[in-house]
């Protein structure tokens, strides 16, 4: 059994704690806030962010930093993304030797367009061993109850990734798989967030079933044509961490993504949504990131741009759907018929 410390006390990273709890490992659960440390550890309870639900013994809240990092060799890095780099600052300072990081955050940074795993390596330098992803359909909410979930790990190296799969798989509730395709996972996994704002928006103005999955599908077929721009494998997005996470965000109430732009569909502004929700709604700052990434891959992202126009040039949500809907006719398979054309004339 091995003792790991998880960075970030919200709803993932508290869930995940329990997981390892289950597992018998020794979790030291670090948070900044004190207050917070000090009702896990007296009350076993993390009411903001689980409410109602008793935290194992073996889950040990830290208010210090170098203390929860002490002797450890695995790192589970669950803070918002946008918090990434300043966690990280202070990590580097408590560190003797080098660390494996398991990143469950889901983002791409805006302007520099990295995924977590590279912010984490140009932070970490050489206090890094591994840096490990995990991600999949996963709600803390029902994670903590429990419930039946399956996640991918993913590494440039797999044997660390496969290191991780052990670490985590409960064959009780948490099965975890594994998957070479590290751009994707990563990928799939935080432009998941865009479409699951855009399904929030159209059932928040009233829209039905039709309409959301129309952009799960479409949505995939746009993440797809981005990832693969950037050297993923576009089979990873029929997967868990593509279309499978992209089914749980976009269907499920216990998304923050969704729950804000159902916010959004019902003509609430931007500001007053985030104000509201009290957890991080990656999408936001995620959309940012794509929009730009797109624009400068020459990528067509349609529901992405038009959400982007949505959050950050208040155009109105249901102009947002008018103009996807009016958009010039196409092929569906516009991306294979094109590769197929190409393959054609190269003949
Ligand atoms: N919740 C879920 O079901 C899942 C979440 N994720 C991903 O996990 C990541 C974390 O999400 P989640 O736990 O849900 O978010 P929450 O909003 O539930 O919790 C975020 C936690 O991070 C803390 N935090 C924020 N900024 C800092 C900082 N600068 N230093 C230290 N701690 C900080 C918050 O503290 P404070 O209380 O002070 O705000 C809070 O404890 C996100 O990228 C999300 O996409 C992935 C899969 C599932
Ligand atoms: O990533 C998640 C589920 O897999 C959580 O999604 P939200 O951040 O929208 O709640």
């Amino acid at each position: 059994m091995e003792q790991v410390a998880v960075l970030g006390a919200g709803s993932w990273g508290t869930a995940l704690s329990m997981v390892l709890a289950d597992n018998g490992h020794a979790v030291r659960l670090w948070g900044h806030r004190p207050e917070q440390i000090k009702e896990i550890n007296t009350k076993r309870t993390n009411e903001k962010y689980l409410p109602g639900i008793e935290l194992p013994e073996l889950i040990v809240g830290y208010a210090d930093l170098c203390q929860a990092l002490e002797n450890v060799r695995t790192v589970v890095l669950a803070v918002p993304t946008k918090a990434i780099r300043e966690v990280l600052g202070n990590v580097r300072q408590c560190l003797k030797e080098p660390i494996t990081i398991v990143t469950v955050s889901k983002g791409i940074e805006p302007d520099t367009h990295k995924r977590i795993s590279e912010i984490i390596e140009e932070e970490m330098g050489s206090l890094l061993q591994d840096v490990v992803v995990l991600s999949g359909p996963s709600h803390a909410e029902e994670v903590s109850l429990r419930h039946p979930t399956t996640v991918t790990v993913s590494s440039k190296n797999m044997k660390a990734a496969e290191r991780i799969q052990d670490l985590f798989m409960n064959h009780q509730y948490f099965r975890v798989y594994t998957n070479p395709d590290l751009i994707g996972v990563e990928i799939g996994g935080a432009l998941k967030n865009i479409i699951a704002l855009a399904a929030g928006i159209t059932d928040g103005l009233g829209y039905g079933d039709n309409a959301k999955a129309a952009l799960i599908t479409r949505g995939l077929a746009e993440i797809a044509r981005l990832g693969s721009t950037l050297g993923a494998n576009p089979l990873t997005f029929s997967g868990l961490t593509g279309i499978g996470d992209l089914i749980v965000t976009c269907t499920s109430v216990h998304s923050r993504n969704w729950r804000a732009g159902h916010l959004l569909g019902k003509g609430k502004k931007l500001d007053e949504v985030l104000d509201s929700m009290g957890m991080v709604v990656e999408g936001v700052r995620t959309t940012k990131a794509a929009y730009q990434l797109a624009k400068k891959l020459g990528v067509k992202m349609p529901i992405t741009e038009v959400l982007y126009d949505v959050l950050f040039n208040e155009k109105n949500p249901k102009d947002a759907v008018d103009s996807l809907m009016s958009r010039v006719k196409t092929h569906e398979m516009e991306d294979l018929v094109n590769i197929l054309d190409k393959s054609e004339q190269e003949k």
